[in-house]
């Protein structure tokens, strides 16, 4: 049995005097995929947002390796990817200049690496133009990109499915699962149902929305 990676600690989050989530606890070691599932405004954009660090629960606390994540500025962001529900493109940026100053808020990577990951989720061509030319799906692939240039082990995603087409669904799948079995450790929220999972895969459900 190895370490746990992640670990929520009697988590309670409250928006707006409306309890989302109470004494929520749960760990996970690498290697490991969590599902958050639960129906609109139950909380698991909140849950994410708490766990990656971005948002203080109301109660408990968050561990990376057995830290409070609170205190590990340092290293947070060698060790953990946010990708959130918006795609968080620059419009007026070309792809490969999101993916540059994106990139090196955790560690620089080379144009040809760049331009690698955009081939690899098919933006082969569309590298040079401005993002907001480009349809919401392929502008989902330019953030999605950062999944094959980065070394952080916790992947944070939110909706990370939403605008693409059959085919990125099934791609992008295939790779958080191989990331996982390659010992990293992938926490996402999506209403769909995983065609492909890692070997070690968990699901929580939050509750109704009030
Ligand atoms: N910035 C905010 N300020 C105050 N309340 C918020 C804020 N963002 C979300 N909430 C509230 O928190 C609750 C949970 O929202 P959250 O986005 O975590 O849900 P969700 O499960 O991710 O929903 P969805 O499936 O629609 O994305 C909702 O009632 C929402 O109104």
């Amino acid at each position: 049995m190895t370490d746990p990676f992640l670990q929520a600690v009697a988590l309670t989050c409250e928006r707006d005097w409306r309890l989302l989530f109470d004494g929520l606890a749960f760990s996970l070691e690498r290697g490991q995929m969590l599902q958050v599932s639960g129906p609109n405004g139950s909380g698991k954009t909140s849950l994410l947002r708490v766990l990656a660090g971005l948002m203080q629960p109301t109660a408990g606390e968050v561990l990376l390796d057995g830290e409070p994540l609170a205190a590990r500025h340092a290293d947070v962001a060698r060790n953990l990817l946010w990708i959130g529900h918006a795609a968080g493109i620059k419009g007026l940026l070309s792809a490969e200049e999101n993916l540059a100053w994106l990139c090196a808020l955790q560690q620089p990577v080379s144009r040809e690496s760049i331009w690698q990951a955009l081939a690899t989720v098919g933006l082969r061509g569309f590298e040079d133009v401005p993002c907001h030319t480009l349809s919401a799906g392929q502008q989902r692939r330019v953030a999605l990109a950062r999944l094959y240039l980065t070394a952080a082990p916790l992947w944070i995603l939110d909706e990370p499915f939403t605008a693409l087409d059959k085919h990125g669904v099934a791609q992008l799948e295939a790779h958080l699962a191989a990331h996982c079995e390659q010992g990293g450790v992938v926490v996402l929220t999506t209403h769909h149902s995983l065609q492909v999972r890692p070997s070690e895969f968990r699901d929580i459900a939050l509750g109704q929305a009030a």
